[in-house]
Formats: C-alpha cells, sequence, structure tokens
C-alpha cells in the first residue's frame, strides 16, 4: 500500500483517484473548490466533476489543505488544467517530501513556453528527471470511472520510478504499460486533442467515417514528424498513447476536445463552445502552441494551423478542410 495525493478533482484526477484507491492505495484527494472537497470527504462522491460514480472508495479521503494533502505522499499525481498547472504547483514548491514520485496525468502544452508538461512540473517544483513520471493513453474518464477495461502507459526516463508508478495504478480493469520515452508520451497526449477538435468539427458539420478517417490519419503524420523532430521515439506514436488515443478520444462525444470540435462544427463560435463545454478542451489552448513549435523545428504542421484558423478566425470546416491539403499532389 502507497500514500497516493492526486492534485486536482476533476473527471480523469477523481477517477485516478478511484483506480489508485481500487489498486489498494491510500488516497488523497487535493481539490481547490471547499465544496468538492466536503463532497469526497464526507459524501464520497464528487458530485460536481464526476457524477456518474455513485460512492467513491473508502480509501480515498479528500483535503482544500496543500501541506495536509502532500505532507506524508510518496506519489504525487497532477492532474489540474494544464494551462493552470505551473501557477497551481507553485503552491506546492517545498511541501513535497523529498523522496515522493510525481507523476503528470495532464495533456496540453503550455501556452507562451511552449513547454510540455513533464518541463512545467519539474520547473514548477524544482524536481529531479528522475522522479517525473508521466501517464497518457487512451483513457475518456468516465468510461473508466465504471471500471471498463482499459490501459494505459507510464512514462520516466527512470524505469525503477514507472515500473513504481504502473504498480500502483495496476487494477483488474485498468492495465498501464511502462515506457522510457517521456517526449512522445507528453506530445500525444498533447497533439491528439488538436486531431480531436478537427475530427469533431468534420463531424459536426455532418461529415462522415472517410473524413474522420483523413484527418486522424494526416494528424498522426503531423504528431509523429513533430515528435521525431523533439527527439520523441516514432514507436510511441504507434500505441497506446498515439494511435489508441486518438481513437478513442476522436471517436467519442465523452470527449471535451472531441466535442468542442462538434459544436464549431455545427455552427457555434469558440465562445458559445466553450461555454458548453463539459470542463475543460486542453486542445484548444494547445492548438497554437503547436504551429509555434512546428515553425521553431522547421515541421509543417497542416492540421494545427488550419485549426488555428478555426479557432481565431473562425474559418468554417470546408474552409479548415481545404487548408489540411492544399492543391499540390506530394507523396503520403
Ligand atoms: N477528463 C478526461 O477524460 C481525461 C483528462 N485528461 C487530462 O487530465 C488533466 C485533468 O483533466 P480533468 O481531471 O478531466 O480535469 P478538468 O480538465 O475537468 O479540470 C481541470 C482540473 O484542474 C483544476 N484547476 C483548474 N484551474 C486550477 C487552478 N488555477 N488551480 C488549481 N486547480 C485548478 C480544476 O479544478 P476545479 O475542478 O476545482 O475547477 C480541475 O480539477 C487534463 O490535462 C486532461 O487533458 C487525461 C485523460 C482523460
Ligand atoms: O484524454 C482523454 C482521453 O484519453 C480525454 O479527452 P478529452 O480531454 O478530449 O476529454
Amino acid at each position: 500500500m502507497t500514500n497516493v495525493t492526486v492534485l486536482g478533482s476533476g473527471a480523469w484526477g477523481t477517477t485516478f483517484g478511484q483506480i489508485l484507491a481500487d489498486a489498494g492505495n491510500a488516497v488523497t484527494m487535493w481539490a481547490i473548490e471547499p465544496e468538492i472537497v466536503a463532497d469526497i470527504r464526507d459524501n464520497h462522491r464528487n458530485s460536481y466533476r464526476l457524477p456518474v460514480v455513485e460512492r467513491l472508495p473508502e480509501n480515498m479521503i479528500a483535503t482544500g489543505d496543500r501541506a495536509e494533502a502532500v505532507a506524508n505522499a510518496e506519489i504525487v499525481v497532477v492532474a489540474i488544467a494544464a494551462q493552470f498547472a505551473r501557477v497551481a504547483l507553485e503552491e506546492f514548491r517545498g511541501l513535497i517530501p523529498r523522496d515522493a514520485l510525481v507523476v503528470s496525468l495532464m495533456k496540453g502544452i503550455e501556452r507562451g513556453t511552449g513547454k510540455r508538461m513533464d518541463e512545467v512540473v519539474r520547473e514548477a517544483l524544482d524536481l529531479p528527471e528522475n522522479r517525473f513520471a508521466a501517464v497518457s493513453g487512451p483513457n475518456l474518464s468516465k468510461e473508466i470511472a465504471r471500471r471498463e477495461p482499459s490501459a494505459t502507459v507510464v512514462a520516466s526516463t527512470n524505469p525503477y520510478a514507472a515500473a513504481r508508478v504502473a504498480q500502483a495504478c495496476s487494477t483488474t480493469y485498468f492495465h498501464p504499460f511502462t515506457s522510457t520515452d517521456v517526449i512522445g508520451l507528453e506530445l500525444c497526449g498533447s497533439l491528439k486533442n488538436v486531431v480531436a477538435l478537427a475530427v469533431g468539427m468534420a463531424r459536426g458539420a455532418g461529415y462522415g467515417e472517410n473524413t474522420a478517417a483523413m484527418i486522424e490519419t494526416r494528424g498522426l503524420a503531423e504528431l509523429t514528424s513533430l515528435g521525431k523532430a523533439c527527439g520523441a521515439d516514432p514507436k510511441t506514436f504507434s500505441g497506446l498513447a498515439g494511435v489508441g488515443d486518438l481513437i478513442a478520444t476522436c471517436g467519442s462525444p465523452l470527449s471535451r476536445n472531441y466535442t468542442f470540435g462538434a459544436n464549431l462544427g455545427k455552427g457555434m463560435s469558440v465562445e458559445e463552445a466553450t461555454k458548453a463545454s463539459d470542463g475543460v478542451a486542453e486542445g484548444v489552448a494547445t492548438t497554437a502552441t503547436v504551429v509555434a513549435l512546428g515553425d521553431r523545428l522547421g515541421v509543417p504542421t497542416p492540421l494545427a494551423a488550419a485549426m488555428t484558423h478555426v479557432l481565431e478566425d473562425g474559418i468554417s470546416c470546408a474552409q479548415m478542410l481545404s487548408e489540411l491539403f492544399g492543391t499540390e499532389i506530394t507523396a503520403e
């Protein structure tokens, strides 16, 4: 049994807390909202962010006190909206035990700096690389909250850390694989959200399977080229965190990014789609950072560029699709 703290009691943070509790760990949830803390602590529910779960495990407690939340933690899991991660984590600097592992569930790239979540977490907490791990895969929280079978990837440059975290989140219904490719895992999780926005938009506009498959396949190619340029292992993109997460996210209205895109495709403005969103669609803030990353590395990112024009200039789905390939005939 391990003492694990989860920072952020959103849909996935709470679901992952349930996984950790089901795996036999002592789980402490931290949330910024007092009402969420009280709901988990007193009612063993998170009716605000995960109402699908009637009752959370007994070995899952909650607190809003930062020091108390991490005081005895052997593993600290970060499940905060990516664009708020740095500011939120800086409040925990110096509070986390020096031998605790820190795990990111976040899927986003920080606006302004273009940094991945492993970089943000390590900078905010002054954390050495060998105590960091990332978790990413086809993990739509509501299905996993219902304990449906699923799998994920735990990546750390420190194989011991990856194995330790994988052990802590292994249950009969949730199977972790390990990897040392942190960069690849981070890019898969972040960039697939941009592809999901585009696929959702096409679906919302009434296009079918061929168009979705076209966008997903070209999106995977873009994601893989960018990942390779960042030093990632190409194999990661054909695994659970790459193709696997694309299939899940681009195929389900449970995905916030997919649904955000679908609402755009139905004619909503970005503001209207944001208001309608149930949780944070991380791809909205990440899209522009992908274009900037591609520019910096000399890697073409036509899908991210087209989605940036959707998000910033309000171009239509038809215009987005026409921007994807241009008119020149090239090899695939
Ligand atoms: N939902 C899912 O199915 C999956 C999500 N993920 C990723 O996991 C991460 C967390 O997602 P999820 O758990 O769904 O949570 P949400 O995206 O629904 O919300 C983000 C969490 O961040 C918290 N938060 C926002 N701003 C701040 C802040 N300034 N300080 C402290 N906390 C803040 C929210 O708190 P509050 O609720 O109090 O507002 C909430 O707990 C995201 O990066 C997401 O991409 C990965 C796999 C699956
Ligand atoms: O990352 C996820 C599934 O793996 C959840 O996707 P959304 O953030 O689009 O809801």
